[in-house]
């Protein structure tokens, strides 16, 4: 009989139906016997730990692709997606500006989703309360952007929203590690942060795999968000590296409209 202890989430994840929706939605089916031994601690006896693929995948389409003429519309053909992903720029975090509060403000009144905003911008717990307030579900922040990423991380938590930190790609792992416990979500960035429409870094793939490992360890149920070059070509390689969340821009907000976006995406995690 062989023994393995599996992160609790995992395991909670394949005791309250998590593993049963993603057998009915198609995804590969592997027997599993569980031995319970205490809400933490589980025993799988005979090994068959789910396929990464298996964990329900939440799709983040980025509305930086979008058009912005007709951002009610754009966000209405991402309705069936779980979230919509806002990137806020501020011009000198990064070589870029994008936009910020009031078009927040305005993506808030024109759909129910979930607001998943991405701070590109220095220092940006000036900010927090405003973003929370304009209509922001969940604000991720940069290691890189303030000096007091720790308070950061607590200012969102105490404004009531979901607390994501992330990193730019040259930047080491071992800086998120003084916050992992706490967050909600972790961003690994697979293009450098600025622009949509660039290549997804394939060095990425090894970073999503350490900080998947990092979070079954704490037992941490946070989210693992990929945001940069996805595409239906490198989604499956993506997931089954240990993301859970994939922010994608330019693979859904395409020519033939973000439906048919998403559906692919979809296809190509089945
Ligand atoms: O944060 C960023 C870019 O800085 C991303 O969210 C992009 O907007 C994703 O766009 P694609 O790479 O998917 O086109």
């Amino acid at each position: 009989m062989v023994g393995a202890s599996v992160p609790s989430h995992d395991a909670t994840a394949c005791l309250t139906g998590v593993w049963k929706r993603a057998v009915s939605s198609g995804h590969k089916k592997r027997p599993v016997n569980l031995f319970i031994e205490n809400v933490r601690t589980v025993r799988i006896v005979g090994v068959t730990l789910p396929a990464p693929a298996a964990r329900r995948v939440k799709l983040a389409p980025s509305i930086l692709a979008c058009d912005f003429t007709r951002l009610g519309e754009e966000l209405r053909a991402i309705e069936s997606a779980d979230w919509a992903h806002v990137d806020v720029m501020d011009g000198a975090f990064v070589p870029n500006i994008s936009f910020g509060l009031p078009i927040l403000a305005a993506a808030r009144a024109a759909s129910p989703l979930h607001m998943d905003v991405h701070l590109m911008i220095e220092r940006p717990e000036r900010y927090l309360k405003d973003f929370a307030e304009a209509g922001a579900d969940s604000l991720t922040v940069h290691v890189e952007a303030t000096a007091h990423i720790h308070r950061a991380v607590q200012q969102i938590k105490e404004l009531g929203k979901q607390a994501g930190v992330t990193l730019n790609p040259g930047t080491p792992l071992e800086a998120l590690r003084p916050v992992l416990a706490d967050v909600d979500l972790v961003l690994i960035m697979s293009v450098n942060p600025g622009f949509g429409g660039q290549k997804f870094i394939p060095q990425s793939l090894e970073r999503i795999r350490t900080v998947r490992r990092w979070l079954d360890e704490l037992g941490s149920a946070a989210e693992l968000q990929v945001d940069g070059g996805v595409s239906a070509a490198n989604a499956r390689a993506v997931v089954h590296a240990g993301a859970d969340n994939l922010v994608a821009g330019s693979a859904v907000y395409g020519k033939d409209g973000a439906q048919a976006g998403l559906e692919r995406l979809r296809e190509a995690l089945k």
